[in-house]
């Protein structure tokens, strides 16, 4: 019996301090609403989450955490620190090719230095046009091309009695410049329409610079205040996929991924239509590197571009070309716009090269715009094509 009382008292005290510990417990639960209010403590609840530091296409958003302890127990600093990696800002878009002129040294020294003080001469005999022409070919120019503008220059140099190195060099510029088809449209088409992201479809050979263009070109238009989403259809190379997102993400940019080795154009399918239901403006797709002659893999690119055409069509196929490849990039170039439908070119690597003049090639063999230039690693080494800031960068400022 007396066992029996000592039982009953024992529950009786276990369950009075079980119930102690509780009540406090719910009521603070039941404090977080009311931080919403203007009233007592709300000062710790406003560092939490700065509207303008939230990233724009995050997809879980971490404020979903429900019943979060009291604010006081944690320090406001460390909940901000780990909530939100700092996002970049990237540079503005207007004016960087000029910016990045000095990129384009290696070409200067050839075309504009090289050029200038052979046009300099007192006199333009046969062997100073000879050696104007080998300037213009070792510079990429292309034979044709290069046959096509000096035949103008030395008619102008003729014509007009140019004798001034100033003369010379606006003439030469404007050459140049007009080799460059000027009037060709460059610009990008990355709007939303008809209720729907644009797409844009990165393709080209393995290591051109895809998958760093396609974050590049994400920057710019974030830069220009539009939203992006990155599609990781580069299955073939786990690291691809990765190094998409880390753009993403330095960015707050959404990418979506597919399983190693899955299906590009499933992925692809996914970005779009991840893009549509959350309204971004642009999708990006990232596709992997193929040689040009190997017929399956170009087939499969076909097959990327229709499928996701099955969400309308694809608004930009960029091919991004490695400047420093010269005139063999072109043959790879003719191939990749017999299966899909080109709409611009990106030239990476013009910071590396002395062959600029692989512009003018570019576009005078395929018909196609250059729409953009790569000019270093940097993220924000990529610059809007402009022929005359383009020429003018090459001639160098001192001519
Ligand atoms: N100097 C310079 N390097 C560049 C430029 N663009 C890209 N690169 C470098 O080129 C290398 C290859 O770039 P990626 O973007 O990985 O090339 P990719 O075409 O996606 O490669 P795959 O997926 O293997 O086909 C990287 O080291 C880039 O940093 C550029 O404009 N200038």
């Amino acid at each position: 019996m007396e066992y029996v009382v000592a039982a009953v008292i024992l529950l009786v005290v276990l369950v009075a301090g079980g119930v102690g510990l509780m009540v406090p417990r719910m009521r603070r639960r039941e404090l977080p609403p009311s931080q919403g209010g203007s009233q007592g403590g709300t000062g710790t609840a406003t560092l939490e989450r700065p509207a303008e530091e939230e990233p724009p296409s995050l997809v879980v958003p971490a404020e979903a955490d429900e019943g979060l302890p009291p604010l006081i127990e944690e320090p406001p600093a460390a909940v901000v620190e780990e909530a939100k990696p700092q996002l970049e800002a990237p540079e503005p878009t207007a004016g960087r090719l000029v910016r990045l002129r000095a990129r384009l040294a290696r070409s200067q020294s050839v075309l504009g230095r090289g050029l200038l003080s052979v046009l300099s001469r007192d006199h333009l005999d046969e062997d100073a046009w000879e050696e104007i022409e080998d300037s213009l070919i070792s510079a990429d120019v292309g034979v044709e091309a290069t046959q096509a503008l000096v035949e103008r220059l030395r008619e102008r140099v003729r014509v007009l009695g140019t004798r001034t190195v100033a003369e010379v060099r606006a003439q030469l510029a404007e050459e140049l410049t007009a080799a460059l088809e000027p009037e060709m449209d460059r610009s990008l088409k990355t709007a939303p329409h008809d209720g729907r992201p644009a797409v844009l479809l990165v393709v080209g050979v393995n290591g051109a610079g895809k998958t760093t263009t396609c974050g590049k070109i994400g920057r710019v238009l974030i830069a220009d205040g539009r939203t992006v989403l990155f599609g990781a259809a580069d299955t073939f190379r786990a690291a691809a996929a990765e190094q998409l997102a880390t753009w993403g993400e330095r960015v707050g940019a959404e990418t979506v991924r597919g399983p190693e080795g899955g299906d590009p154009a499933s992925v692809a399918f996914d970005a779009v239509k991840r893009g549509i239901d959350t309204g971004i403006d642009t999708v990006l797709i990232d596709t992997a590197g193929r040689l040009q002659n190997k017929v399956g893999l170009m087939d499969e690119l076909g097959k990327v571009k229709r499928v996701v055409e099955k969400h309308g069509p694809v608004d930009e196929t960029l091919l991004i070309l490695d400047a420093t490849t010269g005139q063999n990039g072109l043959e790879q170039a003719r191939v990749f716009t017999e299966v899909v439908d080109v709409t611009g070119v990106v030239l990476t690597k013009l910071d590396g090269t002395a062959k600029g003049g692989i512009v003018i090639a570019v576009q005078r063999k395929l018909g196609i715009p250059v729409k953009l230039v790569g000019l270093g690693e940097g993220p924000d080494d990529l610059a809007p094509f402009e022929p005359a800031a383009f020429v003018e960068a090459l001639l160098g400022s001192d001519g």
